[in-house]
């Protein structure tokens, strides 16, 4: 048979920093996050060779697929789950402990394409991603891959409106729990929070799955440093949680604290959209990066190069904390309105010459997107194009073949 007609997609999501709450939000407390301007860019195109290919050029991978393979790891009937999930580790010839970059980023777009289509004809295609934002830096990643595998194979898939249509509430709702089964592969236990702010963007207090978009927030401006030191979300939260099994009355208080940290943040944040903006409310803001960054530190999720952005940036006044997972990866500095701008050039000087990237970033950016090619930058087309995406051209803004 033939296989279904696709239609073209182009789509992305946005990165996200979380202010409060790491790890914390995985064990049911609050976290406080916001999407970030650098997003993940992903193109869709049917193709007619009979075969799946993913190009990943952030993670060195490019890989194709004779759909006649896949097919038998379907098997009629079967719900699909975690029993596909084996089928394709099996496929793949991956054992539990041998998930590299390349393999999760593989394995997630490989069991959303097998789910979503599974049940009828496995359609004939090729994805291409490119990202602005650093793989494995806590600056979530995963989560924009994993929205924007969700969303276009949920449009090629008919499921929800494309090309360029709008999207309601209920096909959010379906990208982020997409979205969430493909951070589940990635990040072992994920708490939803990435790919929530993913698919929504703005600014989120996340609690136990549920979403209170913060709706009026202060400006604030941050600096993002990232370390470079790689690490792995999934092991960083098996590392808290087996902190937390081997000391539970240690470390449940821990969790306790930091969510009264989130708390009080949020209440700040809210005052400060009320009433003027005054020093006190940045003090108190300060206060709270320090203590939550002692607090991650005894999560057992710090490191030597973490502590350099918070000993560099405290040198010039500055506040820093890491953010995402931690154990290397991306710190946040707080800014304050009157933070002389040469003080921010020469803070982001010391940083870069400890071998960091650091750059200053706008908050709250829109969730997951649908592009027309003519409607994203130049240099991310290209990128796209270099692997197969057709040269926008006559051709028109719809992209059905
Ligand atoms: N642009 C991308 N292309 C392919 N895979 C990606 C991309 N970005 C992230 N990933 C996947 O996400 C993983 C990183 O996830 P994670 O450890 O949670 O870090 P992050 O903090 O960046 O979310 C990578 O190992 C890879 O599997
Ligand atoms: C540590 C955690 O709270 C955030 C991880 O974010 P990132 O993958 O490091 O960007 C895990 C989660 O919420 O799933
Ligand atoms: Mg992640």
């Amino acid at each position: 048979p033939l296989s279904p007609v696709l239609v073209d997609c182009l789509v992305s999501a946005p990165g996200k920093a979380i202010l409060h709450g790491e790890h914390a939000v995985v064990h049911g407390k609050v976290a406080l996050a916001v999407s970030l301007n650098r997003r993940t860019y992903l193109h869709l195109k049917a193709t007619s060779d009979g075969t799946v290919c993913i190009n990943l050029p952030n993670i060195d991978t490019f890989l194709c697929w004779n759909l006649s393979e896949l097919k038998q790891l379907l098997e009629a009937g079967q719900r699909l789950d975690f029993d596909l999930l084996k089928r394709l580790r099996d496929f793949m010839g991956l054992t539990n402990g041998n998930l590299d970059t390349s393999n999760m980023a593989t394995l997630t777009f490989l069991y959303i394409y097998m789910s979503l289509f599974g049940s009828g004809e496995l359609p004939s295609l090729k994805v291409s991603v490119w990202s602005e934002l650093p793989t494995g830096a806590g600056l979530g990643s995963s989560a924009a891959y994993s929205v924007c595998l969700a969303a276009a194979l949920l449009c090629a898939s008919g499921a929800i409106p494309a090309p360029l249509k709008e999207w309601h509430q209920e096909d959010l709702e379906l990208i982020n729990s997409w979205a969430f089964q493909g951070e589940m592969i990635i990040h072992g236990n994920p708490s939803g929070v990435d790919n929530t702010v993913g698919t929504w963007g703005g600014m989120l207090r996340f609690l136990a799955g549920k979403i209170i978009p913060l709706s009026r927030v202060p400006l604030i401006r941050i600096l993002l440093t990232n370390t470079k030191v790689p690490r792995s979300t999934k092991v960083l939260v098996a590392r808290v949680k087996d902190r937390i099994n081997k000391f539970p009355p240690i470390m449940i208080p821990v969790l306790d604290t930091v969510d009264a940290v989130s708390s009080t943040c949020e209440k700040v944040l809210t005052e400060m959209t009320r009433e003027p903006i005054t020093g006190e409310h940045y003090n108190t803001l300060e206060e709270l990066i320090d203590i939550n960054q002692h607090l991650l530190n005894v999560m057992g999720v710090g490191h030597p190069a973490l502590d350099m952005v918070c000993r560099v940036t405290l040198a010039k006044g500055l506040h820093s904390k890491l953010t995402g997972a931690g154990g290397g990866g991306c710190g946040i500095t707080l800014l304050r309105p009157e933070t002389d701008s040469a003080i921010i050039q020469s803070t982001m000087q010391d940083l870069k010459d400890c071998g960091f990237d650091c750059w200053e970033t706008s908050i709250g950016g829109p969730g997951v997107q649908q592009h027309s090619p003519f409607s994203i930058k130049e240099e991310i087309l290209e990128i796209l194009n270099r692997y197969g995406v057709p040269r926008v051209t006559e051709q028109e803004d719809g992209l059905t073949l």
